[in-house]
């Protein structure tokens, strides 16, 4: 039989930075070892930091080398530093309490936890070491009940302990009671923390831990705006190559340029370097025959003859003058009066102007961009129009600083959904998944780079947090880790519905809000989750937390919301923000976040909901005659704004922002709208 694999990591401020100070590992190890069936132990020292010992954990559980046994050492005391409890309990899957502080497994490896000192540790392991092995074969081997049945329940009789009874149910059924945990440094929000919450946040637990009215209060739009900028992170500063994927970053540093333009001094036109009269040079007007003493063109290496007085040069645009020279004079301003022997060269040419100044047709060096001047300043946007990249380009800029643009992570939930491509016939309560697809390409062409994370089903829930997870870490279809993921699906009141507990309960996450008062989109949530990200070599920052917006499934609200909500957000998070913080006492409203705002006159009545305020999806057009923007309803009548009708959304440019009242809009009334597209005229032609 192959050897079990075991891993041991050692929770302690003193041993990760002095590891010859700790002895427990080196004590464990042997313990192993002398049974036969153990392979030596891979061991690793964390801090008593819960990020970093998740972090270990969800390794050695999640990768495809997953180890059976992992146990840890340390952190279990009752000191304000002693994490282990609360890091290791929401990873696992299936708990048996009691037994030691926390004890369980996490997909196929056995997790338990013990005391830090050698001798405790080692009594602990000593107690239960012989049944290891065939508990760990039970967790790799088998599903979750007779891993509970067989080898859970052996540790248990040993330890003298029973566990509350189990099947193998999801994983929100499996964890019902476990304790509602924050993260560190995440306070549950006020509004979150009453009793019933923390008790029932489960929809999955049966009939009795359901909820039956949202525990989340309701915010309105601008209290969600401010929230999501409050918790979106500063923007990470990073050093761009000039080339064509800075284009739509905000340059995050003034830049000078490092280069004069012209370097030298540089022909305008066609025609002849002459000596116009000054003060200074005695020549004789430029009127006459003069003979050509050189030819200069634009790249002309190597120095050039000064030119005498009497004489002139061949010149092509751009070229430098040669000394002396001081204007230049149009090819269509001459004559030829004569050409070389051979036939092959002009030799003497006829001016026929005596009114060249000096300076004319001359770019003086520096007189395009000084050396050292500012050519773009923090808060400009690299545009698609090319300038910004001309500029640098042109100066001999070869890097810039810029805010790196978050990369966003799109998942869709729900056991229901079937690829949007696939071929076969749908069946049942099977529906196509049209929210990922419209979601990345609404993100694409904001130009931010996107991950698909597919569909994770709402069964086994555990298939959530691994999607989840993987995407923060890096792993699995996110080859590297997102900033910000925005899910579909499962925020709402159902059984199904996940999102939320799995975010606080298993990753340790915090919603700042998870109903919003508006429609569609009453049930978004956002959260973030504790993430440590060291620099990147490239970068200086690291991130803290990592943004989660969990948008409804509806797919009308998925892509309202991801507009009014997500926008913003990413704006922050690429720099967009930073020139507005400045002036802005409401910088969540500030106007470089988010969509453009205006005033719109509507074309029609437009039903108002008494309640929520409407971001009614319409086709906004300009009048040429009036100046003036109208809005036309994608569709009021019938299920036109029903938020499960995508198709209130194709051909829409804006979102009409309808206050909550009785009644009607009403035709003529000037409203604001979001716009999220080009506007046109009444004429088709394109306005802006
Ligand atoms: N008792 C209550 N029920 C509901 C409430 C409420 O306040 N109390 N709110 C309603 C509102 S408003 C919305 S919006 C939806 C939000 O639902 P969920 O976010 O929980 O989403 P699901 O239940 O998973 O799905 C809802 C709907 O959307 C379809 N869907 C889901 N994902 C996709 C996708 N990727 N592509 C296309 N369509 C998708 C799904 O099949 C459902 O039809 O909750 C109301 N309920
Ligand atoms: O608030 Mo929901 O998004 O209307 O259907
Ligand atoms: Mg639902």
């Amino acid at each position: 039989m192959d050897k079990l694999k075991a891993a041991i990591l050692i929770v302690s401020d003193t041993a990760s930075q002095d590891p010859a100070s700790d002895k427990t590992a080196n004590a464990l190890a042997p313990i192993l070892t002398a049974e036969g069936k153990w392979e030596p132990p891979a061991i690793k020292i964390v801090p008593d930091n819960v990020f970093q010992i998740q972090q270990a954990v969800c390794e050695w559980s999640d990768s495809a080398n997953w180890y059976n046994l992992i146990l840890l050492s340390g952190g279990t005391g009752f000191a304000i530093k002693d994490n282990t409890p609360e890091a290791v309990s929401p990873l696992i899957h299936r708990h048996a309490p009691g037994l030691v502080p926390v004890a369980g497994v996490r997909d196929k490896s056995l997790i338990i936890t013990l005391p830090g000192s050698p001798k405790g540790a080692i009594e602990n392991l000593e107690a239960v070491v012989k049944l290891l092995p065939h508990a760990c074969l039970q967790s790799a081997g088998a599903n979750s009940r007779n891993m509970h049945a067989a080898g859970i329940k052996s540790l248990e009789a040993e330890a003298g302990v029973s566990v509350n009874s189990g099947s193998s149910a999801p994983l929100q059924k499996k964890q019902s009671h476990c304790s509602h945990h924050h993260g560190p440094g995440h306070a549950a929000p006020k509004a979150h923390t009453s009793s019933n919450r923390q008790q029932s946040n489960d929809p999955s637990a049966g009939p009795n831990r359901r909820y039956r009215s949202s525990p989340y209060p309701m915010l309105s739009v601008e209290e969600a705006l401010m929230q999501i900028s409050e918790h979106t992170p500063e923007p990470i500063i990073v050093d761009a190559p000039v080339n064509t994927a800075i284009v739509g970053s905000v340059v995050a540093e003034d830049v000078y340029a490092a280069e004069s333009v012209p370097a030298y001094k540089a022909s305008i036109v066609d025609g002849y370097a002459v000596i116009a009269p000054d003060s200074t040079n005695n020549a004789p007007s430029t009127k006459g025959v003069f003979p050509v003493a050189s030819i200069t063109h634009a790249n002309v290496g190597g120095s050039l003859k000064p030119l005498q007085l009497g004489t002139i040069a061949r010149i092509t645009t751009g070229a430098p003058l040669p000394p002396n020279a001081n204007a230049v004079v149009m090819v269509e301003d001459t004559d030829l009066v004569s050409s070389t022997p051979d036939g092959t060269e002009e030799a003497t040419i006829e001016i026929l102007t005596g009114d060249i100044e000096p300076g004319e047709n001359v770019r003086e060096p520096g007189s395009d961009v000084r050396l050292g001047e500012k050519i773009l300043t923090r808060g400009d946007i690299i545009s698609s129009t090319g300038g910004e990249i001309g500029l640098l380009a042109s100066t001999g800029i070869r890097t810039v600083k810029v805010f790196r643009k978050p990369r966003i992570g799109v998942l869709s939930t729900g056991d229901e959904l079937v690829e949007h491509d696939d071929p076969c016939t749908l069946t049942g309560g099977q529906i196509r998944d049209s929210n990922r697809p419209s979601l990345l390409s609404c993100l694409s062409s904001w130009g931010f780079p996107t991950v698909d994370l597919g569909i994770a089903r709402d069964t086994p829930a555990s298939e959530l947090e691994h999607a989840l997870r993987d995407s923060l870490r890096g792993v699995g279809r996110a080859s590297s880790s997102v900033d910000v993921i925005v899910t579909t699906g499962g925020v709402s009141m159902g059984e199904l519905d996940l999102l939320k507990p799995t975010i606080e309960r298993t990753l340790g996450g915090t919603i700042h809000f998870g109903r919003v008062s508006m429609k569609p989109g009453k049930p978004t949530t956002f959260a973030t989750v504790p993430f440590k990200e060291a620099g990147d070599g490239n970068t200086q920052q690291e991130r803290k937390s990592k943004l989660i917006f969990s948008l409804p499934g509806n797919p009308a609200s998925a892509l309202v919301t991801l507009n009014l909500f997500v926008l913003p957000s990413l704006h922050k998070l690429c720099g967009l923000g930073e020139s507005a913080r400045a002036v802005s006492p409401k910088p969540w409203l500030a106007p470089q976040l988010g969509l453009p705002r205006v005033a719109v006159v509507l074309t029609h009545h437009f039903p108002l909901d008494p309640k929520r305020t409407e971001y009614h999806r319409a086709v906004v057009t300009g009048s040429r005659s009036d100046g003036r923007l109208y809005a036309t309803s994608t569709g009021v009548e019938g299920v036109g704004q029903r938020s499960s009708r995508v198709g209130s959304l194709a051909s829409a440019n804006a979102l009409v922002v309808l206050r909550p009242g009785r009644g009607v809009g009403i035709k003529g009334e000037i409203v604001e709208a979001l716009m999220m597209g080009s506007v046109y005229g009444s004429d088709t032609r394109l306005i802006c």
